[in-house]
């Protein structure tokens, strides 16, 4: 559908920046940690996120996709502590499932730091980026790939493109239309944006909004603005299988030691 008008400054220099990451990811080589095919595709082996969110139903834990996000253009600060040892924390929380920002510009992410926490704990772990086509899906392996359904010109396509290689999906939405879209492109994870990419602001109402519209046999994902267990039960009784989790357990602005896992640990025993 690709609708950049009226994006944020930031994200339009986000997509900027893919862009030009896009010229050098896959067509040249891979920038880091991948395992390509003969062909040049990685391939993938990928950990159920069904699964481990069925797993943490079971565990009565509320299952939480935790994010490895070192800063963000609406961070008040920046974690530069090892990503392996944050996700570890975040697994010792009772996350079940991590999402790892690959993004370099504006998160401080990599696709190695994907790659070191993938080898490290036994979860589905998400990569987070911003990718417009499919050769930007060569360069690291991980369980589930990000497709906001917003920026990319042929979703059906890059969805198949994604399955191919053994990715698990999740297409990000924020609104009927482009749920409508990722439906169309046969989506099967979806994953509702509260953050306005317009104003980058959050507003919880937005998943209550749309997560009607998502047949039951679709996992549903509330993405972004949950900071306190009031949040996650009011996303759940939403509808949300899992909320993904970044700011609220990184918690950037705090400058003393954070406890990663104790973060985790109040949001997903709510
Ligand atoms: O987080 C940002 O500042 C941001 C800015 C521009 C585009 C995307 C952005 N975030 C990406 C995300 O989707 C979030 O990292 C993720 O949903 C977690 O959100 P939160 O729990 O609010 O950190």
């Amino acid at each position: 559908m690709n609708s950049e008008s009226n994006v944020a400054p930031a994200v339009r220099s986000i997509l900027e920046a893919a862009r030009e990451r896009g010229r050098s990811e896959g067509d040249d080589g891979p920038s880091g940690g991948r395992t390509p095919a003969s062909d040049g595709r990685v391939s993938v082996e990928a950990r159920s996120l069904p699964d481990a969110i069925e797993r943490a139903e079971r565990e009565d834990r509320v299952p939480v996709i935790a994010e490895v996000k070192p800063t963000s253009p609406t961070s008040d600060g920046t974690r530069d502590e090892d990503p392996v040892e944050l996700a570890r924390a975040m697994v010792e929380g009772g996350a079940s499932a991590i999402s790892v920002l690959t993004e370099p510009t504006h998160f401080d992410g990599s696709p190695e730091a994907l790659r070191r926490v993938r080898a490290a704990v036994d979860v589905p772990v998400l990569r987070k980026d911003f990718v417009l086509r499919e050769s930007q899906m060569d360069v690291v392996e991980a369980d589930l790939i990000l497709l906001i359904a917003r920026f990319v010109d042929d979703l059906p396509a890059l969805v198949a493109a994604a399955r191919d290689r053994g990715f698990q999906p999740l297409v990000e939405v924020h609104d009927a239309a482009e749920l409508e879209a990722a439906l169309e492109a046969d989506a099967s994870i979806i994953g509702v944006n509260n953050r306005d990419l317009t104003k980058l602001e959050v507003d919880l109402g937005t998943f209550e909004g749309v997560a009607p519209a998502v047949p039951d046999d679709v996992t549903l994902i509330a993405e972004s603005g949950v900071s306190d267990p009031a949040d996650v039960r009011r996303m759940r009784e939403a509808g949300a299988d899992a909320l993904l989790i970044g700011s609220a357990i990184m918690d950037h602005a705090n400058t003393d030691e954070v406890d990663i896992a104790e973060n985790t640990r109040r949001l997903t025993r709510v």
